[in-house]
C-alpha cells in the first residue's frame, strides 16, 4: 500500500517513521511519502490560505496547491483521498477494515477553518473520496487524525502484525469491547487473578470472557448493543 500525506506541517507526521508504521516501511509493506503542501505554491510567501468568502473568522486553505499536488501525485481512480475533518463520517474499525483493502491512500490534512470545498468536489471527480472524522471534538488540524487512521489501517494489512491472532480478539472487532486481561504475578497489590483464568478449562475461560465483554460493553457502550435507528437488521457479530 502506498500512503501519501499532504500537509503544511510535515514534521507533524514524523512519527510515521517510528513504531508500527516504521516497521512496515522497512519491510516494504507500505510506501510512505509526506509532502509539504507549500511545494505547490509559487509566490514569495508560499501562500496556502486566504480569508473566507462570506466573511467569518480564520483562514481557509486555497484550492490551487491541492489541485496541483493531486496532479503531481497522479491522484486517479485507483486512489482513495482521505480528507481528515471534524465534519467527516466517524472513523470506525469497520472503516479501517475498508480502507485497508485500498491500494493507495492520499491523506489531505486540513488546517485553520478547513479546505476550499472545490478541492473536495474536484477530488470526487478523479478518485474515491472519504471525508473522515476522528471524533466529535476540534483539533487544530488533520495531521493527528491522519496518524491515527494510518495506524488503525496499516496494522490490518496482511503480514503486518507479527501475530495475526492478536487481531482477532480486539475491542470493536466482534462488535463488543474487549474483556479484561491479566498476566503474572497471580497476586499483586493483594489482588488475585480471577481463578477461572487459571483453571485451564478453555470452555469456562471463553464463557467468562464473553460475559465480561458483554458486561463491559453494556456499561460503557450500550450504543454498540442497542439496534440503532439505522439498523438494517444485520446481527452484530459477537466476540468469539
Ligand atoms: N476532529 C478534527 N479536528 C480538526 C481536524 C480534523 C479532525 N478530525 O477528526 O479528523
Amino acid at each position: 500500500m502506498r500512503l501519501d500525506y499532504l500537509t503544511i506541517f510535515p514534521d507533524y507526521l514524523a512519527p510515521l517513521g517510528l513504531s508500527l508504521p516504521g516497521k512496515a516501511v522497512e519491510s516494504g509493506l507500505i510506501d510512505v511519502h509526506v509532502h509539504d503542501l507549500r511545494e505547490w505554491t509559487h509566490d514569495r510567501h508560499r501562500t496556502v490560505d486566504d480569508t473566507p468568502y462570506g466573511g467569518g473568522a480564520g483562514m481557509v486553505l486555497k484550492p490551487e496547491p491541492f489541485g496541483e499536488a493531486f496532479e503531481a501525485l497522479g491522484v486517479d481512480e485507483h486512489t482513495t483521498v482521505v480528507f481528515t475533518t471534524p465534519s467527516g463520517e466517524p472513523f470506525t474499525q469497520r472503516l479501517a477494515e475498508e480502507l485497508a483493502t485500498r491500494q493507495r491512500l492520499v491523506f489531505a490534512c486540513g488546517r485553520y477553518e478547513g479546505i476550499d470545498q472545490r478541492v473536495i468536489d474536484h477530488a470526487r471527480e478523479v478518485a474515491e473520496v472519504r471525508e473522515v472524522s476522528l471524533g466529535d471534538y476540534v483539533l487544530n488540524g488533520g495531521e493527528v487524525a491522519a496518524l491515527a487512521i494510518t495506524e488503525a489501517v496499516v496494522r490490518l494489512l496482511p503480514g503486518f502484525m507479527g501475530n495475526a491472532e492478536s487481531l482477532v480478539e480486539e475491542s470493536h472487532t466482534g462488535g463488543l469491547l474487549e474483556y479484561p486481561v491479566y498476566t503474572k504475578p497471580p497476586v499483586w497489590d493483594g489482588r488475585e487473578v480471577p481463578m477461572v483464568l487459571r483453571s485451564g478449562d478453555h470452555g469456562l475461560v471463553a464463557a467468562w470472557r464473553q460475559e465480561q465483554a458483554r458486561r463491559r460493553t453494556a456499561e460503557r457502550r450500550p450504543d454498540l448493543l442497542a439496534p440503532s435507528a439505522l439498523d438494517d437488521g444485520t446481527p452484530i457479530e459477537r466476540a468469539v
